[in-house]
């Protein structure tokens, strides 16, 4: 089984496999949309991802703020309520001692005996139920009144035997900022009978402070539900007094008495703080820790700007990767598509060309041809199939088309594609003459994979070339070599007797009275007896031997290898007596007669045209001698 011929384009019956792109561009808009779709969807993915990310951990952050600064609030109410508890049970021996011994007791010397240990009261007080003072912790008994203070007369109203934390004052003993801390002094009958007062730093509430580390922004606060600070702290710096009513955990107080939230801190500093408050228990007050909310935020914060970034470089590189994908399937898309413009417009080409085009393996085996050629042909395409190209010429010339084939495959530069013209056979036996261009294809190792051959049908041309070179040579009227082409076959006469030391003879025939047919039976009749007299002039000659019409009425006869000069007078003669025969024009007997000069090669010239000279010179002397006749030319020179 022979080898499979090497596939062109597309696939057989002769690259019929190629169908129409349809769409192409449309899929690709689509290809394109979608993959643009799916690296958008991804990167709102992982925004949405990262925004989740980054809202979670803010949630926890905050959260985690919430709660430490909750628990910090516990402890400090904690730490708030042990010393009010401690102040209440100071307040309450100093209270019974007064009911038991009255102004005798001393507070001074309880205070020297640690008897009244806590270091936090910077003074204690008795006063009576007019409001004087009638016993001190101090060196001596201040005289002063409480009488106008707001909480001595709200113990004198009061029934209810609770320490009550006062607003913070300017001590009228002290001089300095205190908290009055009062527990009413009720007699046997419940009857009014005088307060007693512990003052306190308000900076002690704030102690605190230092060790809960709530860094410079911190807040720790005392408050009052009377809307007064008694005691707050942001960094170092303590304030008190200040009014409670625009603190935002104040106003939440009486919906929830203990909460967490971010303050914009506007009610205080600017500072936006994570807050967390709660009552104290049992106390009319409320105590409050701050974290500045950027502290908290801080960790968050960083990993906010990571996240961002590492979304950002994912972002780009899908949009690189979506760009590059779109790039590259858009590339491959158009040459495609130019693949399938180009095979679209070879298809056209080749089926619809005028010339004929064929595909010929690199052993001359016909893989495929177009209509024309087959036509040209007279061939099927499956016969043609069956042959190789070399099989379509007669053997003469199969020689010189494998050479040509040989040729264009080793020397296979794009831009010769040099023609040639050879006669193919159709498949009816006539000859078709093609001027054929091949061009090599090659695979891409360079190897020949097939020739293209195209074919033009010159037989047409071919026949005219012919018609005309016979016309050129030959005479019309008697169809016998003319002038020209008798000095050419003379010529060549002359090199093969040059070579072989042969003798050539020229023989000039001039008819004798042929003006006399013309003009008595007319031109036409003058033609039939040309004709005539050439046929009979034929006759007289060997086979390489040439006779022609030199012009008018005269005719050349060259005749090769002479062996004697008799030989030539013998012809001589031979036509001297043919043209004398009657000659049958129209049924009606013409006469004639013929005059005959000869020269010899190389006795009477070397030359054709001398030759032909020398002849006809002796022609003329024949004619002069009477006609009807032969004479030899003159010896060369005499
Ligand atoms: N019918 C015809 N006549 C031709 C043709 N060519 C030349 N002639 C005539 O041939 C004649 C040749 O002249 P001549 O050679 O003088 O005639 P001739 O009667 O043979 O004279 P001699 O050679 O002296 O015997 C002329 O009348 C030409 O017109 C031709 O092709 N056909």
């Amino acid at each position: 089984m022979p080898p499979s011929p090497p596939t062109p384009p597309g696939t057989n019956p002769l690259w019929g496999g190629y169908k129409t792109p349809t769409g192409h561009g449309r899929t690709g808009a689509r290809l394109n949309l979608v993959i643009a779709l799916v690296c958008a969807l991804a990167i709102a993915v992982i925004w949405l991802g990262t925004a989740h990310r980054i809202a979670l951990e803010r949630e926890q952050a905050q959260a985690a703020a919430m709660k430490s600064n909750a628990n910090l609030a516990v402890a400090f109410e904690q730490q708030i309520f042990r010393t009010l508890k401690a102040a209440e049970q100071v307040a309450a021996f100093v209270r019974d001692q007064y009911l038991l011994h009255g102004t005798t007791i001393d507070l001074r010397r309880w205070v020297q005996q640690q008897l009244i240990r806590d270091a936090l009261f910077t003074i204690v007080n008795v006063a009576d139920a007019n409001g004087k003072i009638v016993a001190s912790s101090s060196d001596m008994i201040p005289s002063v009144n409480y009488a106008d203070r707001a909480f001595f007369q709200l113990q004198r109203q009061n029934t209810k035997d609770a320490l009550y934390v006062s607003a913070p004052v300017l001590g009228r003993v002290s001089g300095t900022w205190q908290i009055p801390m009062s527990l009413r002094i009720a007699r046997a009958d419940g009857s009014f009978a005088g307060v007693v007062v512990l003052s306190v730093n308000p900076q002690h509430f704030t102690d605190f402070y230092r060790q809960s580390d709530l860094g410079p922004q911190g807040l720790l606060e005392l408050t009052g539900l009377d809307s007064v600070v008694r005691s707050r702290t942001v960094g170092n710096r303590n304030s008190f007094g200040l009014d409670a009513a625009k603190l935002p955990w104040f106003q939440r107080h009486p919906a929830a008495h203990e909460g967490a939230f971010v303050d914009s801190g506007e009610a205080i500093d600017q500072v936006a703080r994570t807050i967390s408050y709660r009552s104290v228990a049992g106390y009319p007050l409320i105590v409050t820790v701050g974290t500045p909310h950027a502290t908290d935020m801080a960790l968050v914060e960083q990993r906010r700007t990571a996240y961002l970034w590492v979304t950002g470089a994912a972002t780009a590189a899908l949009l690189a990767i979506a760009g590059l994908l779109i790039l590259m399937l858009t590339r491959q898309r158009a040459a495609t598509e130019a693949l399938h413009a180009s095979e679209a417009l070879f298809r056209a080409t080749f089926s619809q060309a005028a010339m004929g085009i064929t595909h010929i393996a690199p052993d001359g085996r016909i893989v495929g041809a177009n209509d024309k050629f087959c036509h040209m042909l007279g061939y099927t395409l499956d016969e043609l199939r069956a042959l190789n190209v070399l099989e379509l010429c007669d053997t003469e010339h199969q020689a010189k088309a494998q050479q040509f084939l040989t040729e264009r495959l080793h020397n296979r530069a794009p831009a010769l594609s040099p023609e040639i013209e050879k006669p193919y056979r159709r498949k009816d036996g006539t000859v078709l003459w093609v001027c054929e261009a091949l061009s090599v294809v090659t695979d891409a190792q360079g190897r020949p994979e097939y020739l293209v051959a195209v074919t033009q049908d010159i037989t047409v041309r071919k026949n005219l070339e012919e018609r005309l070179s016979h016309a050129a040579l030959h005479d019309g009227l008697t169809h016998l070599p003319n002038r020209v082409m008798f000095l050419e076959q003379l010529s060549q006469l002359l090199v093969q007797a040059r070579q072989h030391q042969q003798r050539v003879a020229v023989l000039f025939v001039d008819l004798d009275g042929f003006k006399g047919v013309n003009d008595s039976r007319g031109h036409a009749a003058g033609d039939q007896l040309l004709w005539q007299a050439a046929r009979r002039l034929e006759t007289c000659i060997r086979a390489g031997d040439t006779v022609a019409r030199l012009g008018g009425d005269e005719f050349g006869i060259a005749l090769a290898s002479l062996a004697h000069t008799s030989d030539c007078e013998a012809l001589a003669h031979r036509v001297i007596a043919a043209l004398a025969q009657p000659f049958d024009i129209d049924g009606t007997p013409a006469h004639i007669s013929a005059s005959v000069g000869a020269a010899l090669f190389p006795a009477h010239g070397e030359e054709p045209g001398a030759l032909l000279a020398q002849a006809d010179t002796a022609m003329y002397a024949a004619k002069k001698a009477g006609k009807n006749r032969f004479s030899w030319a003159l010896q060369s020179g005499a």
